[in-house]
């Protein structure tokens, strides 16, 4: 904790030893106050069971220590050198349901940085460990508890020495989520630190310490025993009820951004957004997505072909039998007075002719219908009627 050190001040008292330690934590969503001045502390080797009603702001606070938000005032200290050594399980399940349970594993074992043989050996460990599902199977078609136990594999996969977990047992039943419990006993036995949120208050029991929250506060933390015994009941609810009325009859008041921004540290960076590791694990993942949908795959590839080819037939031909009238003042006559071919004396004597010339003649290699020899507005009134015949002779014929 070599942080509170550098802090000094109003932090002395914190035990010396907490893997992870939040002191006067703040966070507000607008005008709602999700974390009102959270403290806690978590100890190597044990699990630390958040507990609270949904909206207590359980998640706030998981998703501040992982960095996936930042807190608007407070401290959050850990012995952590880096966020990797953190495992994250989030309420959401973070697995591609559209790709296997082995190319999940693939896609964050890279993402840690790991080898593919230290993939494939991590991941047979915690097959084991955690009774997974086949690797070949996708998530989509798993059940909960499956998708859950996946889930927490891929929290674990770097061997992470903290791992925090958020509502990891919801939609469980209870053989799976006691089997779950005595996995994450095991995993504290052999030295990992456990933080999890659950709102099943007699599961936080199995928990090695407690914290009670509601509306954003930190009721009190302590093992459950020693809860258990304070109050004199055998059950956790009581504890949290009793709590609960204490809680109502404090007057309590409500605490504006300005008063808690007078500090706000973290003791390590969030990781850096663009790395190799991170690179390599999006294009693999993209490879997997394309290679799991080959339909989609060939009809995207096929796209732009197939639009081309629609393009090329249906624009940019030229118009048939479009009535083309030129009123031009630069030359008299008609067009079939124009000459073939230019001399260089031609060019200088008349310029303009042979401008007109050249245009008139091409036009007559296109596929317009030339209208020589009339005035201006009779050419007009003639091209009319003549789009007129020319549409009814087109609607009843196959022309090309
Ligand atoms: N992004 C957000 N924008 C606005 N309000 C939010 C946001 N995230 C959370 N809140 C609010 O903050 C409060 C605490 O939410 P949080 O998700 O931390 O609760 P929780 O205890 O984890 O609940 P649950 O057990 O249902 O997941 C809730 O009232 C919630 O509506």
């Amino acid at each position: 904790m070599a942080a509170l050190g550098t802090l000094g001040m109003q932090y002395d008292d914190v035990p010396a030893s907490p893997v992870i330690c939040i002191q006067d934590a703040y966070k507000s969503y607008g005008s709602h106050q999700a974390l009102a001045g959270v403290n806690l502390s978590v100890y190597p080797g044990t699990i630390f069971a958040l507990l609270g009603p949904s909206g207590c702001g359980k998640t706030t606070l998981v998703n501040a220590i992982v960095g996936r938000s930042d807190l608007d005032a407070g401290s959050i200290f850990t012995s952590l050198k880096d966020l990797k050594e953190i495992g994250f399980m989030p309420q959401d399940i973070s697995l591609f349901t559209r790709l296997s349970v082995r190319e999940n594993m693939r896609f964050y074992g890279y993402l840690h940085n790991l080898d593919a043989d230290e993939i494939e050996r991590r991941s047979k460990y915690l097959s084991d460990l955690l009774a997974l599902p086949p690797f070949s199977r996708c998530p989509l078609n798993l059940s909960g508890g499956q998708q859950r136990r996946v889930s927490l594999a891929v929290a674990l996969l770097h061997d992470p020495k903290v791992l925090i977990l958020d509502e990891p047992t919801v939609g469980l039943d209870p053989i799976l989520s006691k089997n779950f419990w005595d996995r994450l006993r095991e995993m504290a036995n052999q030295g990992k630190t456990v933080v999890l949120t659950t709102h099943y208050i007699e599961e936080a029991r199995q928990a090695d310490r407690i914290g009670l929250m509601r509306n954003g506060k930190m009721l009190t933390q302590d093992t459950p025993l020693a809860l258990l015994k304070e109050h004199n009941t055998d059950y956790l609810e009581d504890v949290f009820l009793a709590l609960c009325y204490q809680e109502n009859n404090k007057t309590s008041r409500k605490i504006s951004k300005e008063e808690t921004s007078f500090s706000k540290v973290r003791t390590f960076e969030k990781p850096k957004r663009i790395s190799l590791s991170r690179i390599k694990a999006q294009l693999l993942k993209n490879f997997y997505v394309l290679k799991n949908n080959l339909v989609l795959t060939i009809f995207g590839l096929m796209l732009p072909f197939v639009l081309n080819i629609c393009a090329k037939i249906a624009f940019a031909h030229d118009p048939y039998y479009l009535p083309l009238a030129i009123v031009n003042e630069e030359f008299p006559g008609s067009v079939e007075n124009c000459p073939r071919t230019f001399t260089n004396s031609c060019i200088l004597s008349n310029p303009e002719m042979m401008a007109s010339c050249i245009f008139l003649n091409e036009l007559k290699n296109r596929t317009y219908v030339m209208v020589n020899d009339f005035q201006y507005d009779l050419a007009l009134i003639y091209i009319s009627a003549y789009t007129i015949f020319q549409s009814e002779v087109m609607n009843s014929s196959t022309c090309k």
